[in-house]
C-alpha cells in the first residue's frame, strides 16, 4: 500500500517519525473518516496477531476466554456511582434502532463491567463457585477528547484485552491483582519492552476501584505511556451488582473483584521503543516475516541460486520461522530497505560465490554481519536470532535507564522529564502532589514503585520534609 522510497523523518523528532512509520510500516491507515478510528493494514494486524497471541498465552495458563455483548443497558450502566462519575463523558449511547426510538438507550461498552457483572451476579451461588477468571479481547469505546493518536489513544479501542475475575476475600482478589501484575512484567519482557510499575495515586485510580496498579513504559520522547492496568474492585461493584456467595457457614457473602487491561498501547510502546530511522526493528516472536531470503541473481549459476533459495526456504519453514523468498524484479539494496523498513529481524543472502563457498550470508536488522556454513544453517539461523533479540533487549534497557533520574534537588525535576521521568520523595498526601504537579508542571505518576532500574530510598518528602517513599513524576500521553 504504500511508497518504497525515501527515508523517515529522524526518530528524534518523534511524534513525525512515529506518524510516518505507521504509513510507511505498514500498521495503521489513519485516513477513515470518523476522528479516533483507524483501519489495520495487514502487516499490522499481523503484528497485532502474534503480539496478543503471546498474551493469550500466558492468560489461557489459568484464566478462560469468553466474549459478552458489546451494548449495554442505560440501567445496568448507571448503577455503580463512581463508574458512571468517570465514564460518563467518554460514553457513546445508541438510542434507535432503525426507524424506531429504542425505549431504553445502549451505552457502547467504555469497558465491560456493567456487561458482565450483571452476569455474574447470576453466575455466582455459592463459593464452589469461586474464584471466577474470565478474559475478553475486544473493541471498546471512549470518546476521548484529549488529542486522539493511533494506537496511543482511540476513540475505538480495537484490541482491549480485560480481564474480570471474583473471589470470596479481599486477600484472594490482592493476590490475583499482584498475579496480574506477574502476567504483565512477564508480557512485557517477551516483548523487549522495559516496563515500571506503580500504585496510582487515589485520584488517579480506576473509577470504582479501591487501588490501581499501572505498568508505564517510556517512550522516545521522553513521556510515559500507560501499557496496562489492574485494579483492585474491593466489593464495590459486588455490593451495586449484587454478586453474593453462600459461605462455608451457609452465610451470604459479598463478593471480591479484580480487573485488569491491556489495549493496543502495547504496540504502540514496542514499535515506539524498538524503532530506528530505517523503520520497525520487531522482536523475532511478534515479526510477521522472521527471516528473508534475498537471491542474489547474476548470469553466473542464475537456476543453482534460484534453487538454492528454495531449499533454504523450505528448511527455515520446517523449523517453524515465518520465511519468505524475496524474488521481486528488484536490486538487492531495495529489497534490504523494504524488509528493514518492516522490522523484519534476519535476512538471508544468497549468491553464486555463496554456493562456491558452502556459506549463506545472514545479516540482522541491526546490519551486524555472519556468514553461516550451509549445512548447518538452522542452528547458525537459531543462535544468531537469538543473539539479535538479546541486544534488541539490552539496548532497550540501556534506553530506560538514561531516562529514568533519581532525583535529590527538587530543581533537577524539571530536566529529568525533558528526556524521561524523575524519581522523588514525597510523603504520599495529595496537597504535596499537587504542588510538586503545579511547581514542575509535571504529573504524579505513582508510588510503591515496582522497578528494577530504580534502587529503593526513603527520604524527607520535597514539598513538606516529612517522611517519604519514592514516586515517579513525568509527562504522560
Ligand atoms: N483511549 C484509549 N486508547 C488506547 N488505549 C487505552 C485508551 N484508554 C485506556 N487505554 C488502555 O487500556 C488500559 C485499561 O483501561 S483502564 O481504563 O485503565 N482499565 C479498565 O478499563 C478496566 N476495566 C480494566 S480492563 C489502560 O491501562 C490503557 O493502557
Ligand atoms: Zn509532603
Amino acid at each position: 500500500m504504500s511508497e518504497d522510497s525515501g527515508s523517515l523523518p529522524s526518530k528524534n523528532n518523534f511524534s513525525e517519525w512515529y506518524n510516518e512509520i505507521l504509513w510507511r510500516a505498514e500498521i495503521m491507515d489513519v485516513r477513515y473518516p470518523v476522528k479516533g478510528l483507524y483501519v489495520w493494514f495487514p502487516h499490522g494486524f499481523a503484528i497485532r496477531k502474534a503480539t496478543y497471541g503471546i498474551l493469550r498465552e500466558l492468560l489461557d495458563r489459568d484464566h478462560e476466554e469468553t466474549l459478552f455483548p458489546l451494548l449495554i443497558p442505560e440501567y445496568e450502566f448507571m448503577k455503580e456511582a463512581e463508574h458512571i462519575k468517570g465514564f460518563e463523558e467518554e460514553v457513546y449511547w445508541v438510542t434507535n434502532g432503525g426507524l424506531s426510538k429504542l425505549d431504553v438507550p445502549l451505552a457502547l461498552r467504555p469497558t465491560s463491567e456493567t456487561a458482565i457483572y450483571p452476569m455474574y451476579a447470576l453466575w455466582v451461588r455459592s463459593h464452589a463457585d469461586l474464584p471466577i477468571k474470565l478474559y475478553q479481547i475486544v473493541n471498546t469505546f471512549r470518546y476521548e477528547t484529549k488529542h486522539t493518536r493511533p494506537l496511543i489513544r482511540l476513540r475505538e479501542i480495537t484490541s482491549f484485552k480485560e480481564a474480570h475475575t471474583v473471589h470470596a476475600t479481599w486477600e484472594e482478589a490482592k493476590e490475583q491483582v499482584e498475579d496480574a501484575i506477574a502476567l504483565y512484567k512477564e508480557f512485557y519482557e517477551r516483548l523487549c519492552v522495559p516496563v515500571i510499575m506503580s500504585k496510582r495515586p487515589d485520584w488517579d485510580k480506576f473509577p470504582g476501584a479501591d487501588y490501581t496498579i499501572a505498568a508505564d513504559a517510556v517512550m522516545p520522547d521522553g513521556r510515559t505511556l500507560q501499557v496496562g492496568t489492574a485494579h483492585h474492585l474491593g466489593d464495590n461493584f459486588a455490593k451495586t451488582f449484587e454478586i453474593c456467595y453462600e459461605d462455608e457457614n451457609g452465610e451470604q457473602q459479598y463478593a471480591f473483584q479484580t480487573c485488569y487491561g491491556i489495549s493496543e498501547r502495547c504496540i504502540a510502546a514496542l514499535i515506539s521503543i524498538h524503532g530506528d530511522d530505517k523503520g520497525l526493528v520487531l522482536p523475532p516472536e511478534i515479526a510477521p516475516v522472521q527471516v528473508v531470503i534475498v537471491p542474489i541473481i547474476m548470469k553466473k549459476m542464475a537456476e543453482e541460486v534460484t534453487q538454492a533459495a528454495k531449499d533454504i526456504e523450505a528448511e527455515m519453514k520446517a523449523a517453524g520461522l515465518r520465511v519468505k523468498i524475496d524474488d521481486r524484479p528488484l536490486r538487492p539494496g531495495a529489497k534490504y530497505y523494504h524488509w528493514e523498513m518492516r522490522g523484519t529481524p534476519l535476512r538471508l543472502e544468497i549468491g553464486p560465490r555463496d554456493l562456491e563457498n558452502g556459506v549463506v550470508m545472514a545479516a540482522d536488522r541491526f546490519g551486524e554481519k555472519t556468514s553461516i556454513p550451509r549445512e548447518n544453517l538452522k542452528e547458525g539461523v537459531r543462535a544468531f536470532m537469538d543473539q539479535f533479540k538479546e541486544q534488541l533487549k539490552s539496548r532497550a534497557v540501556e534506553r530506560i535507564r538514561s531516562q529514568i533520574k533519581i532525583v535529590e534537588e527538587p530543581d533537577e525535576i524539571k530536566e529529568a522529564v525533558e528526556s524521561g521521568i524523575a524519581i522523588v520523595q514525597w510523603c504520599g498526601c495529595e496537597e504535596c502532589a499537587k504542588e510538586i504537579e503545579k511547581r514542575y508542571d509535571v504529573s504524579v505518576l505513582g508510588d510503591e514503585i515496582r522497578s528494577e532500574f530504580i534502587r529503593k530510598s526513603e527520604g524527607k518528602c520535597i514539598i513538606c520534609g516529612k517522611p517519604s517513599k519514592q514516586a515517579v513524576v513525568g509527562r504522560s500521553y
